[in-house]
């Protein structure tokens, strides 16, 4: 009894001095960004809907400005609201900046975390980075105007047989670009993992939105046994581990066994896998797992989001005819009647350019892009943003604070100098962490719109009395990307002018023999 007196009073002493320590540290250090008022332990954890969340972050940063501060379940996250505040901290202070937080669900239970976007910023993220690069360098992407041509002109058979299909039709086409660019596959294989990708993409994006699972916020529940009842977050990881793990290592293993009996198409995987000099300057431990890891991200991110701006685009035309008539009238002038537009015709056309970035705008995909996570103590604009804080840009907010009018549709607007901020610098992310398929994703969407309206009328459907069908724009947000949801109500008519009008045969031939001069890495 004797011993415990002073052990009880140095414990007593010590936790005394931490407290005040922490006080005075409290004291003295800048105030936190400003922000809604904290509950008791919950902090902010129930002001966040998941549904409407974006109305809620309006109106905070109408209320606490550029920087806003809250807390779940003793979490910090800072929530950027405009373009300079996201620019300064995760582009310029990118070493601090451009960590992610630690997904306990989604990146350790179900190993999405050995992907690069969910990956930890350091020397296994840079390895990734640094090889994906060889993919999609601004001088690899070159190669493949052909295949994009190519798949744009399916899209157009596709949609002349079955038009109402589209929204499958534009996902079939650019999940085909990105497989046959990473892992060269014929499209019947490719139509086969495009599938697994899109359950996997569905399946990750929901697991990391903010506060889908308890377990992110209190990490510890991850040690309660399987078998207990509120443990049923394991079972749900598991079965996306065993899925996420399929769609990594499917593909590889099929482009290793067509080398194995020489057929491989050119690919990043076959080029990776077959060329000595590439493979020795790849100072990996796992070179199988970096490869499998860096080939199944690049195909995972990117389907899903580049098929959305088509949903969108044709969302956009339906609502908005007369738009569509100025980039038809476009297209007529720069490209005429007698072929169809190509990648080489992109600079020459600007409305269709700027018609892409209001897309862009008018519907964006990651509202509030993927979030950060501070790695140490920082000051910005006189605020303490604490070290472990979640770092949450609001693109939304940086979209449609860029002008008035901001929620009409007008790509009008871009093409004044003084326009608002262009959406390509806020659209696919900030600094290090940058989209790296952002110039293979805004050159398929170019040439499928392009495509697209050379052919086609998109024009709201009819009812049996010959009345229009009317289209209410609405959007699904699962968290991280903003679905159009299903809507119908849009018609796909084959205009013909640009091909003079031929026999539906010989109509068929045109598109599917145009750009076939493919080639890939
Ligand atoms: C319209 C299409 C796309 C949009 C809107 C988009 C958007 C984004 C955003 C917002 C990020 C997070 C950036 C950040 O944290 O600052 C990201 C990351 C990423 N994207 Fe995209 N993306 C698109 C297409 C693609 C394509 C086509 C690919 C590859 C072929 C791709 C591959 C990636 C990868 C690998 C990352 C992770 C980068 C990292 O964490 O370092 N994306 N994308």
């Amino acid at each position: 009894m004797l011993t415990f007196y002073p052990v009880f009073a140095a414990l007593l002493v010590l936790s005394l001095s931490l407290w005040l320590y922490k006080a005075y540290v409290i004291r003295n250090r800048p105030p936190l960004p400003p922000g809604p008022p904290r509950k008791f332990i919950v902090g902010n954890l129930f002001d966040i809907p998941r549904e409407r969340i974006l109305p809620v972050l309006t109106k905070w940063k109408e209320r606490y400005g550029d920087i806003v501060y809250i807390e779940a379940l003793g979490s910090p996250i800072v929530i950027l609201n405009t373009f300079e505040s996201a620019n300064a901290l995760l582009g310029i202070r990118g070493t601090n900046y451009s960590h992610r937080p630690i997904f306990t669900f989604a990146g350790e239970l179900m190993g999405a975390n050995r992907s690069m976007i969910l990956m930890d910023y350091g020397k296994t993220w840079r390895e990734h980075r640094k090889l994906t690069h060889i993919a999609l360098s601004s001088e690899a992407i070159k190669r493949y105007y052909g295949v994009q041509e190519k798949m744009a002109s399916m899209l157009l058979v596709g949609l002349l047989e079955d038009p109402q299909n589209f929204a499958a039709l534009f996902r079939l086409a650019i999940g085909r670009i990105i497989s046959a660019i990473v892992y060269g596959l014929n499209i019947k294989s490719a139509d086969e993992y495009i599938v697994d990708a899109e359950t996997v993409n569905k399946m990750t994006s929901d697991a990391i939105a903010l506060g889908t699972h308890l377990v992110d916020f209190l990490p510890f529940l991850k040690y309660l046994p399987k078998w207990t009842p509120f443990a049923t977050f394991h079972q749900k990881a598991d079965a996306g581990r065993r899925l996420i793990d399929r769609m990594m290592n499917q593909p590889l293993d099929h482009v290793k066994e067509e080398i194995a009996q020489g057929h491989a198409s050119p690919s990043f995987v076959s080029h990776i896998l077959t060329d000595p000099e590439t493979k020795d300057n790849i100072d990996s431990a796992d070179f199988q797992q970096l490869l499998a890891w860096t080939a199944g991200m690049m195909y995972a991110a990117g389907i899903e989001t580049t098929s959305l701006v088509l949903k969108t685009f044709v969302l956009a035309m339906t609502i908005f005819p007369e738009k569509q008539a100025i980039a038809q009238a476009e297209l007529d002038r720069v490209v005429g009647p007698f072929r169809l537009p190509n990648m080489e015709d992109q600079a020459s056309l600007p409305y269709i350019d700027a018609l892409i970035k209001e897309i862009l705008r008018w519907n964006v995909i990651t509202p509030l892009s993927v979030p950060r996570r501070t790695d140490k103590d920082d000051i910005y604009k006189g605020h303490f943003i604490p070290a472990g804080t979640i770092v949450l840009p609001n693109v939304w907010s940086m979209a449609f604070d860029s002008s008035d009018r901001a929620t009409d549709f007008m790509p009008e607007r871009f093409l004044t100098p003084e326009g608002p901020q262009d959406p390509y610098e806020y659209s696919f992310g900030f600094g290090r962490r940058m989209c790296p398929g952002q110039q293979l994703a805004t050159n398929s969407i170019f040439i499928m719109i392009a495509s697209v309206l050379s052919v086609f009328n998109i024009s709201k459907q009819r009812d049996e009395l010959g009345k229009e069908i009317p289209v209410h724009p609405s959007f699904v947000w699962d968290g991280l990307v903003r679905y159009v949801s299903a809507f119908c109500p849009s018609r796909l008519a084959p205009v013909y002018k640009h091909l003079l009008q031929p026999s539906r045969a010989f109509q068929m031939f045109l598109l599917s023999s145009f750009g076939c001069r493919s080639r890939f890495i």
